[in-house]
């Protein structure tokens, strides 16, 4: 696999898009800065079209029978455009993520190290079709000195394509390559777009396990996953319950298609009785489907008869919608085995007022996020205070949870002497280092 079998046409925009990168990564943070509010102010000026090309891409949707949770997030109305245009503006407030100087030290008298942090190069960000994610990510791009090849999903081209014609008219007015934010619009071009391993430093798929997993199967460049959330909320014995009643029903019912709501509920069964008969009616007062094992329909008995069984696969299953599966578990323990075993990395949260559960639960749940007493929807660069985000990284290794500009930089070491070499540090005579951190 190599860009030498691709269609010329991609190789030749993706090198267009590497040469942007170079020139963007040496210019001033002014510039960066003044670019992100060029972008905001053509947004702006824009935002007729986008708000009707989102209608188009609306309607079409819903012709094509699209979900309503999913509609939810296609949808981009003027009132979310000109909040996600503030996000643009605020990320050009954020400090400068590159140029940092992360270690100073001296290894020796005049031999200084350096480790100073600088952009990737070149993005290649798949994501589902949600439009505002377009404005999100090219502006955490530029800011962080990069520059981004897009794929959102087909059923948003229209409105992407209307906010990247906007974002190429702010590049263009403080005299930067529109090349450096690339919109895609195929599946050919994303499969092409992963054989470009000359041009393309970093792919981001935002989308299902096995999308991702296939991503990674099928490219050179590193992938940074970003896939399904499959979140719980377990409300422990020692839980308040009109707390837990309030952060369930926010953890399902504030944006059901966003990948932080929660799937399963898993409930004690101490303080099952008290919390179901209340947590229930909330629920379903929120057109909520609830589903439920069988020690659950169990205890409620005929109070709620009518709540659809819940089986093995409801364990594995990302509704992206207004469904929640609830286990009543015997431990704190079997908990957190539940949610080893099914969750899938992504943000998990119990309720409870005993400290010492809520620090057992954060120690030994295995997820980039753990919450105590709050909701899951939490897990979102804006609200960590990134700015935005790029999306939510349900890998291990750094950057995991929200991306934000510290996740779209990497660093270098710079080394300067003074005709040191090697061999005066090593042998029977070693010269000992200082390596003496220094402080300004
Ligand atoms: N962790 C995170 O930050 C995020 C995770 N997700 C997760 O993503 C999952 C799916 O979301 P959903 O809305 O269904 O998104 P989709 O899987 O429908 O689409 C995501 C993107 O992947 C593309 N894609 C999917 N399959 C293929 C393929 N075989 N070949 C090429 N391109 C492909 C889509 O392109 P096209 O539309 O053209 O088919 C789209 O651009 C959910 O589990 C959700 O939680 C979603 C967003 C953020
Ligand atoms: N961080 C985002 C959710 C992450 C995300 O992009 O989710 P999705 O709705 O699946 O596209 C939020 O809190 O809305």
């Amino acid at each position: 696999m190599t860009s030498q079998t691709l269609t010329p046409s991609l190789a030749t925009l993706a090198r267009e898009t590497r040469e942007a990168a170079r020139q963007l990564a040496i210019a001033s943070t002014e510039t960066r800065n003044q670019a992100i509010e060029a972008i905001a102010a053509a947004l702006e000026a824009a935002s007729a079209e986008i708000v009707a090309a989102n209608q188009s891409d609306c309607e079409a949707a819903l012709a094509e029978g699209l979900a309503k949770s999913l509609y939810g997030r296609l949808k981009l109305d003027a009132e979310k455009l000109m909040a996600a245009i503030a996000g643009v503006r605020n990320v050009g407030r954020l400090p400068d993520p590159v140029g940092v100087r992360q270690i100073h030290r001296e290894l020796d008298d005049g031999l200084v190290l350096q480790r100073i942090t600088c952009p990737l190069g070149v993005l290649g960000v798949i994501f589902e079709a949600r439009p505002d994610a377009v404005m999100q990510i090219a502006a955490l791009a530029i800011k962080s000195g990069n520059a981004v090849m897009l794929k959102g999903g087909k059923e948003a081209v229209r409105s992407c394509e209307a906010l990247v014609e906007a974002i190429h008219r702010g590049l263009t007015q403080v005299g930067l390559d529109p090349a450096l934010v690339r919109l895609l619009t195929t599946r050919e071009e994303t499969l092409a777009l992963l054989h470009l391993d000359q041009y393309v430093d970093l792919i981001i798929p935002r989308g299902s396990n096995a999308f991702v997993r296939f991503v990674q199967e099928n490219t050179r460049i590193p992938v940074l996953g970003h896939a399904d959330g499959i979140c719980h909320l377990y409300v422990d014995q020692a839980a308040d319950v009109p707390k837990a009643v309030q952060i369930t029903v926010d953890a399902k019912t504030q944006y059901p298609s966003a990948c932080n709501t929660i799937e399963t509920l898993l409930v004690h069964k101490q303080i099952a009785p008290a919390f179901l008969q209340q947590i229930i009616p909330a629920l379903q007062s929120k057109q909520v489907e609830v589903r439920a094992d069988e020690p659950t329909r169990q205890l409620i008995g005929d109070a709620f008869s009518e709540l659809t069984p819940a089986t093995e696969s409801d364990w594995a299953t990302e509704y992206s919608d207004l469904i929640l599966s609830i286990k009543l578990v015997e431990s704190l323990e079997a908990a957190i085995d539940h949610i080893n075993t099914y969750g899938s990395r992504h943000t998990e949260a119990i309720v409870t007022e005993d400290a010492e559960a809520a620090s057992h639960f954060t120690a030994r749940v295995d997820a980039a996020g753990v919450f105590h007493n709050c909701s899951t929807r939490f897990a979102d660069g804006f609200r960590y205070g990134f700015g935005a985000e790029v999306g939510i990284s349900t890998q291990k290794m750094p950057p995991r949870g929200p991306v934000g500009l510290e996740g779209l930089v990497t660093y270098k070491y710079q080394l300067v002497g003074n005709g040191h070499i090697a061999a005066t540090y090593t042998g029977a005579n070693a010269k000992a280092f200082t390596h003496r951190n220094l402080t300004d």
